[in-house]
């Protein structure tokens, strides 16, 4: 058996870069790994969804610029579109071996176990150290339906394989890979129906947000069929033929599940290493990442953190403080996310009712597109800016905004709340006239309850 300072299981966004930077300390550093490196965000979620998505919006926003008395012809060369996803992802997927390999991290390419405390088997390697870390993450959750078992059915991990273009396509689950993906492909041409459990998409989202999505996708021509489930799936002459629960049936050559995700806990034997799961298998950790075992910390998704790059890349920061004897929690930080649908969602903080279960004397104000000189000028006609404060401090406590490019516009806010910033703050900012920008101290002005114009020519 070998000893090591550090081992990683599982080359997620925070257990690269803590490689990495403890082996350039000088540290003997192993990394297990049993698929490709750079985890789901490089292979199979951010890098290759977002540069499709950059394909499936340019033909979307093409089609889109009739209303402004463009008329295009669009023509998607789908596998060239899939090539350039395919490069983009090696690039990125090379990038990180080159990185550790740099650093001197001595890469396992194995699926990992614990063998006993602090000490994890890979094939025929076995490593102690006194320090280990699991970012196995989390994979698709499939659905018990009869018939789909043995199907060449699409989860986000083969989406990125296609070589053509499904002329039709069935997506069950309406969350954010079922919308990103399905509205993708879309609009390159795929004759779209997204099977929704309930009575809205984006369930876990504030209502209009739901709303505007749901339709922002008819216009992209997807059909929604609302509160109904998949009772039997059945593959034959390479269509897929669909059977709801309310007695519908649905035929297409692609089928896309995408209904959520489980931690990748199963392979690690955690208990060999008293290593205690919750009753969905996510590793428990408490506010420094620590396990139930001494010396063993998790991060990123599979310790049940927010589902996103940006977080696990900062749990690798917070937990590198915490191995360098900083006093630094999990907890203590504004979250924020985005959705790559169009128009976007980009989301941060509490919303109204989740800031109100907090007990919190809260007030949301909302200012719809059509009130916004930009959104007239360009035709974005869907979504609304919102921003909850706390009636008692005026601190901006969340905001939500649906529309265009707002994952990028939802900093000013993460920023702001970063720096515990009240509303005045905004409302006395001078922004540019006209850009989406404006519209985030108007949003604020809203409080002042005069009749005073939001901005100018509004
Ligand atoms: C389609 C899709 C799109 C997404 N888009 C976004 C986005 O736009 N923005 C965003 O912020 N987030 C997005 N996400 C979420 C994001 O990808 C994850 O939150 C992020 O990758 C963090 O994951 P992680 O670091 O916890 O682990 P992962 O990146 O999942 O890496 C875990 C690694 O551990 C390995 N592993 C597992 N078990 C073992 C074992 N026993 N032994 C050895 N190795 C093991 C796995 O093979 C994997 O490589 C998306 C996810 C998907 C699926
Ligand atoms: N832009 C981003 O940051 C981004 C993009 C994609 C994924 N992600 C991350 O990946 C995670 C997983 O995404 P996801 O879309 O798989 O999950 P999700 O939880 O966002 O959505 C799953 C959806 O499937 C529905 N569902 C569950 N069981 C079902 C069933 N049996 N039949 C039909 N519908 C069912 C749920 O009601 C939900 O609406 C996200 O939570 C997010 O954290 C992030």
């Amino acid at each position: 058996m070998e000893t090591a300072d550090v081992i990683v299981i599982g080359s997620g966004q925070g257990g690269i870069p803590l490689a990495v930077d403890f082996a350039k300390q000088g540290r003997k550093v192993v990394l297990f790994e049993r698929d490709a490196l750079g985890g789901s965000c490089i292979n199979y979620g951010c890098t290759p969804s977002k540069a499709f998505l950059a394909a499936a919006h340019a033909a979307g926003r093409a089609r889109q610029a009739k209303k402004l008395g463009v008329q295009t012809e669009i023509k998607v060369d789908f596998p060239a579109v899939m090539e350039r996803v395919r490069e983009i992802r090696n690039s990125f997927n090379q990038g990180i071996q080159k990185r550790l390999d740099d650093a001197g991290v001595k890469i396992v390419c194995a699926e990992a176990s614990f063998v006993g405390e602090r000490t994890v088997r890979g094939d025929d390697v076995t490593v102690q150290a006194p320090i280990v870390i699991v970012n196995t993450g989390t994979s698709s959750l499939i659905p018990d339906i009869a018939g789909l078992a043995g199907t060449p059915y699409l989860t986000n991990r083969n989406f990125f394989d296609l070589k053509a273009l499904p002329p039709r396509l069935l997506v069950i689950g309406a969350g954010y890979i079922g919308l990103e993906l399905g509205q993708g492909l879309a609009r390159l041409g795929s004759q779209t129906h997204l099977i929704v459990r309930g009575d809205r998409v984006l369930d876990r989202e504030e209502a209009d947000v739901s709303e505007v999505l749901a339709e922002a996708l008819q216009q992209d021509g997807i059909e929604l069929h609302f509160g109904v489930n998949v009772n039997q799936v059945a593959h034959e002459n390479d269509v897929f033929k669909l059977t709801l629960s309310n007695g519908e049936q649905l035929q297409a050559e692609a089928l896309l599940v995408v209904i959520g995700r489980k931690p990748n806990t199963g392979a690690l034997n955690a208990a060999k290493s008293g290593i205690e799961l919750d009753e969905q298998g996510f590793i428990k950790i408490n506010d420094q990442f620590h396990t139930t075992c001494s010396g063993v910390y998790a991060i990123g998704d599979t310790a049940k953190q927010p589902a996103f790059t940006h977080v696990s890349w900062e749990d690798y920061r917070r937990l590198k403080a915490i191995l360098c004897a900083e006093n630094r929690t999990r907890s203590d930080r504004v979250l924020g996310y985005a959705i790559y649908t169009e128009p976007q969602v980009g989301r941060v903080g509490m919303t109204l009712e989740q800031a109100q279960k907090h007990g919190i004397n809260a007030r949301a104000v909302t200012l719809p597109m059509s009130q916004i000189a930009r959104a007239i000028e360009w035709g974005h006609n869907l979504g609304f800016y919102r921003m909850v404060i706390d009636s008692d401090t005026d601190k901006i406590l969340g905001a939500t905004l649906v529309g265009y490019e707002t994952a990028e516009l939802v900093h000013v806010f993460l920023d702001l709340m970063e720096a515990g910033a009240t509303w005045q703050l905004l409302e006395r900012s001078v922004h540019i006239h006209p850009t989406y920008g404006e519209a985030l101290p108007s949003l604020a002005r809203l409080l002042l309850g005069d009749n005073m114009p939001g901005c100018p020519n509004r």
